[in-house]
């Protein structure tokens, strides 16, 4: 079997809900498919009861968009479903149309690695509105999950303190295409390295690994375990201290160690993988400190998360550095970031402006911003983000220095003095890429930096400040001018 990223399989047109073919079919046989649509990715919620997300997976779309083809067998296939109440779910006009389809959207998106906000875009789509529709799950998978990933791994990143962090999820990953997309969202939240060989080799993430305790109990002792590793490893020699007893594994450790140091090898570090790891981590430096072995390295794992190691810090535990797997792959405690792919334009052809859509709803958190929508991103002068202004260039009016709550019409942000960045870049353009995607090195910097300059309070994990994001004044004048003439005519319907 082979086994690719998850945005390069043979059938990616068909990684898709059944339901965004049928209404392609719709939309094809009712003569809207050349009709257009403007649809945006957003968020409602930051993850994690935190303050901010880490976009991430935008740099895999336009091989998406490119790839996205109906090939011979997944034709056949479509030939052969069966609606429930008989006969084929697909005609057979659609199905050649299906054939030839090559998708025409354009795209634009944040850059992977920068911070985004709950309801702005993180991509914004436009195109026939049966491009847009067939792309809407594929694309969600992709940015959703490993938005989600980067984000919990800046949050276990930023409790390290600097200090390496390890992503060893794969064996509680879900799925091999789940463990890849850990593998590249962990790297660009600032994690150093993954235990993933597959995810080293597509990637070029560095990997990185120790041993299990299965190898110290293979050998008639510890001692003999760690002598033969250091033997066949002496390179990246990280010994496991915790099989039978951490002080025992201590003690053969720096026996062990000694005995590199005669050979002209060193240890370079240890791990430790149960027990109390602030006591375990302090007894183990004291020990190798004593022994004159202050070079080699403490690695600590178990379950760890933010909060965890946040704690060992505040402990004392001179731990140099993490492996997180458990709850970094599985994003506990949230499993899903919850991002959605809503209408927010439309036109009859390519040649019409715009015409925005809002969709209202009984619950104010869930109405939608209508329009072509960018996000300028202010500045202050040390280069810290000061708010995010959702603007729709035909609707703007001409006040550039306050955005309107989206939540709160009678909030706003005064961004005056501040400098305007746009924050979405293009990445496709009627099916092609524009650009090459970022490297993943370039996404991890600019995360990097981007969590360099964010507002501590917005950072902190306990109640943290909320970010402001809202509506450039025209854009909240449209908003609340269809949503009283969508009212209006919801009363007639
Ligand atoms: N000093 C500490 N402060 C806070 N949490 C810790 C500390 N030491 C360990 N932990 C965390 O406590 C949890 C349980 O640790 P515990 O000591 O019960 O592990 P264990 O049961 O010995 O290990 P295992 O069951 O995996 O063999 C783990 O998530 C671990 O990371
Ligand atoms: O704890 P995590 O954050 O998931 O990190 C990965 C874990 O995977 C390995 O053990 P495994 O879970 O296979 O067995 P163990 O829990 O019995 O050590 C390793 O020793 C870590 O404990
Ligand atoms: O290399 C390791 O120590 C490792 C890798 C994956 C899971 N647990 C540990």
């Amino acid at each position: 079997m082979a086994l690719t990223d998850a945005t390069r399989p043979t059938d990616v047109a068909l990684n898709t809900d059944l339901y965004e073919l049928t209404m392609a079919q719709g939309f094809w046989e009712s003569g809207l498919a050349d009709a257009e649509g403007c649809f945006n990715v957003f968020f409602r919620d930051a993850p994690f009861g935190g303050g901010y997300a880490v976009a991430c997976g935008m740099g895999q779309i336009a091989d998406l968009v490119e790839n996205f083809v109906f090939e011979d067998d997944a034709i056949e296939y479509l030939a052969g479903v069966q609606a429930p109440g008989g006969g084929p779910m697909f005609k057979e006009g659609f199905l050649r149309y299906l054939r030839d389809f090559r998708m025409r959207v354009s795209v634009w998106a944040v850059p992977e690695g920068e911070l985004v906000f709950p309801r702005e875009p993180m991509v914004r789509v436009e195109g026939p509105l049966i491009d847009c529709q067939l792309l809407e799950t594929a694309l969600l998978n992709l940015v959703n999950f490993q938005t989600l990933v980067a984000t919990k791994t800046a949050r276990v990143v930023h409790a390290a303190e600097g200090h390496p962090v390890s992503d060893f999820g794969l064996r509680r990953a879900q799925g091999p295409d789940g463990g890849l997309a850990v593998a590249r969202a962990s790297y660009i939240g600032g994690a150093s390295s993954t235990s993933n060989v597959l995810a080293g080799k597509i990637y070029g993430i560095p990997v990185f690994g120790t041993h299990a305790h299965s190898w110290v109990m293979a050998f008639p002792t510890e001692l003999d375990a760690f002598r033969a590793f250091a033997r066949t490893s002496p390179k990246n020699c990280v010994l496991l201290l915790d099989t039978y007893d951490v002080h025992q594994g201590i003690r053969n450790a720096i026996t062990v160690a000694k005995e590199m140091e005669q050979a002209g090898e060193r240890l370079a570090a240890i791990r430790i993988d149960s027990g109390d790891l602030a006591k375990l981590s302090k007894e183990t430096r004291a020990a190798f400190d004593e022994a004159g072995l202050d070079y080699v390295k403490i690695s600590v794992s178990n379950d760890l998360d933010e909060y965890t190691i946040q704690s060992l810090f505040a402990q004392g535990a001179p731990i140099d550095s993490f492996g997180v797997g458990t709850k970094l792959a599985t994003c506990d405690p949230q499993p899903s970031l919850g991002g959605v792919y809503k209408l927010s334009a439309t036109r009859a052809t390519p040649d019409d402006p715009w015409d925005p859509v809002i969709k209202l709803s009984e619950m104010a958190y869930k109405r939608t911003i209508p329009g072509v929508q960018h996000i300028r991103r202010y500045y202050d002068e040390a280069g810290c983000p000061m708010g995010d202004m959702i603007v729709d260039d035909s609707a703007a009016g001409d006040d550039d220095a306050t955005i309107v709550d989206v939540l709160d019409e009678l909030t706003t942000y005064d961004v005056s003095g501040g400098t305007p960045r746009e924050l979405m870049e293009q990445l496709v353009e009627k099916g092609a890429r524009t650009k090459e995607p970022d490297t993943i090195e370039q996404a991890k910097s600019r995360c990097r930096e981007a969590l360099m300059h964010l507002d501590p309070s917005v950072r902190r994990f306990l109640n943290p400040q909320i970010y402001p994001v809202g509506l450039e004044r025209g854009l909240a004048r449209l908003r609340s001018d269809l949503a009283r003439a969508e009212l209006r005519d919801s009363g007639r319907r």
